[in-house]
């Protein structure tokens, strides 16, 4: 649990999908998905090999899944993970979920939160209004990767000179490890 409060807020629009057959890969925009599933099994989260992991259906789980605009705000600790509902078996029950997805207001503007980063840690990203986040994903397709038009290059590596001068070398956030929590 990251122990900061969020000074962002959230629109919240609890969505209900039902009986849909299949979604192709993506990741969620918003801040942060919460999805309740019947049994019917079908969603898979991608692993950066770009394996196709299935999750388990549980109606008594919430599956939490970290968006875009968080992955933004915490400056890539947090990643959003790819993922996708493949359609379910003949004859089996058809998928229904539950999701609310918690996203930013039209205009708040979406950084890295100066909170999480550590001194002299490079912002990835380019400041962006949610508006011009959406201007951007209707004009891409649902798998690209949305968050393309507002990554900025990568810091420098550390000539072997700059190597022993610690106190300003850059250092990035390592890549968070991809977790599927169960939350009862
Ligand atoms: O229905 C599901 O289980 C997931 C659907 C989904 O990923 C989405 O609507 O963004
Ligand atoms: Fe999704």
């Amino acid at each position: 649990m990251v122990g900061v409060t969020v000074p962002i807020s959230v629109d919240t629009i609890p969505l209900v999908k039902c009986a849909h057959a299949a979604a192709a890969a993506h990741t969620d925009p918003q801040i942060i998905s919460v999805l309740r599933s019947n049994r019917t099994g079908g969603l898979q989260i991608a692993l950066p090999d770009g394996r196709w992991v299935p999750v388990a259906p549980d109606p008594d789980s919430l599956f939490v899944n970290v968006g875009d605009s968080l992955q933004v705000l915490t400056n890539g600790r947090f990643r959003s993970v790819k993922h996708r509902v493949v359609a379910p078996a003949e004859g089996q029950q058809p998928r229904l979920s539950v999701i609310y997805f918690g996203g930013p207001a039209p205009t708040q503007r979406i950084a890295p939160l100066p909170e999480l980063m550590r001194e002299g840690e490079q912002s990835l990203y380019r400041d962006f209004t949610w508006a011009e986040y959406k201007k951007a994903a209707y004009k891409s397709r649902l798998g690209d990767h949305r968050l393309g038009p507002f990554e900025l290059p990568a810091a420098e590596e550390p000539t072997s000179s700059d190597k022993h001068c610690g106190s300003n070398a850059v250092q990035l956030p390592a890549p968070a490890p991809l977790h599927v929590a169960r939350v009862h």
